[in-house]
């Protein structure tokens, strides 16, 4: 079987490159290069990341090429980014990197050469009724298929996630043990461009600045300003330089450049049960056909550890599905991703983008 790795410099593709070998298999590694632009940034993690990488193709006497998709990643995941937060929607460009590059640009250009690809990612495949479904990593803290929650069937079906049922610790104990030259290297912030870079200087340099008021919700009473709707997102709390906090963003309206905040930890304004998904997006298949609906699911709005129960219900015949949480969800925001796994948080099923 014939194997691409993709290898970030990281810990977790590196011990991903490890795992193959000791099972017997020559992958041929490739790295992905999205970097320096036109408008002048510049990341300087990367040369270091292809050091690193070039350290493990040695170590294990592998081919390693670097695939140049600067231009694809700012013609689909860049705009798709700023498209978004013009229009007052919080993006996630990791979810839209990999399924527009790392799976789909990589696959067209290097991918289709091999039978299957590598990450690093700490994610599951697994076989049910004859088709192949993203699973969850053994490590809940480290699990990524929130990340992965936009691929399709074709996609899944053609992965490997080698370090996917290994917890992050034993990631590092055989990193350790195999003296791999980045078995101590901190965990990157993702393939993202936009991870890398300061955010706020990235919008501005889109969209500008336009001052506008920071209103208090309940009371209509202006407490400040901001210089654009743009930098701010449902349920932030650092950064809008109020006094007497915590103050909560609960609210925008992109038309008059208005942003509304609430105060105190428990402000109801900041909580919701209900979440709308747009354009459900199914990975492998629709598991609830012929079901009653709601289901029981379980779900995430945002990366984090916890898996969140609630109840799923779709809107008439359409891909909008609508989520009642069972317990009360902080800032929802959205254009982020609603992720949806099954009632045991084994299988992710996909995605929808969250909208009012
Ligand atoms: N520049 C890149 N080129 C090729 N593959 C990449 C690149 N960046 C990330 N990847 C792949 O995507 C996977 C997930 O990347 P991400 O940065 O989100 O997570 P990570 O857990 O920190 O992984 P790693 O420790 O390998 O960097 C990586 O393990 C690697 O397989």
């Amino acid at each position: 079987m014939e194997i691409a790795v993709l290898l970030s410099g990281g810990v977790d593709s590196a011990v991903a490159v490890h795992q193959l070998c000791a099972e017997g298999y020559k992958p041929s590694l490739f790295y992905i290069r999205i970097g320096n632009n036109e408008s002048g940034y510049s990341d300087c993690s990367m040369e270091e990341d292809l050091e690193m990488c070039h350290a493990v193709a040695r170590r294990y006497g592998l081919p390693l090429e670097v695939v140049d998709l600067h231009q694809e990643y700012w013609d689909r995941v860049v705009t798709y980014a700023i498209e978004k937060v013009r229009c007052g929607l919080t993006p996630n460009p990791d979810v839209m990197c990999n399924r527009l590059i790392k799976f789909g640009c990589f696959e067209e250009r290097v991918g289709h050469l091999f039978d299957k690809t590598a990450t690093g990612h700490y994610a599951t495949t697994l076989e049910r009724e004859g088709k192949i479904w993203l699973g969850t990593a053994v490590d809940p803290v480290k699990d990524q298929t929130d990340f992965l929650a936009q691929i399709d069937s074709l996609q899944v079906s053609k992965l490997l996630f080698p370090v996917g049922k290994l917890m992050k610790s034993e990631v590092r104990e055989i990193a350790l043990n195999m003296k791999l030259p980045n078995a101590r290297r901190r965990d990157s912030q993702g393939i993202c461009f936009l991870g890398r870079i300061n955010y706020n200087d990235f919008i501005r340099h889109f969209l500008g600045e336009k001052e506008g008021a920071v209103v208090e919700k309940e009371t209509g009473k202006i407490l400040g300003s901001h210089r654009g709707y743009w930098f701010h997102t449902i349920g932030q709390r650092k950064g809008l330089g109020l006094g007497g906090g915590p103050w909560f963003v609960v609210d925008k309206d992109i038309d008059s450049n208005v942003v509304y905040v609430s105060h105190g930890y428990d402000t109801p304004l900041q909580y919701g049960t209900r979440v709308c998904l747009h354009d459900f997006h199914f990975i492998t298949d629709d598991p609830w056909l012929g079901e009653t609906f709601p289901v029981d699911v379980c779900f995430k709005i945002r990366h984090t550890p916890e898996f969140i129960r609630g109840k799923l219900m779709r809107a008439g015949e359409s891909s909008v599905y609508v989520l009642e949480s069972e317990a009360p969800l902080q800032g929802i925001a959205p254009g982020q991703f609603g992720v949806i796994y099954d009632r045991d948080a084994r299988i992710c099923f996909g995605s929808g983008e969250i909208r009012f």
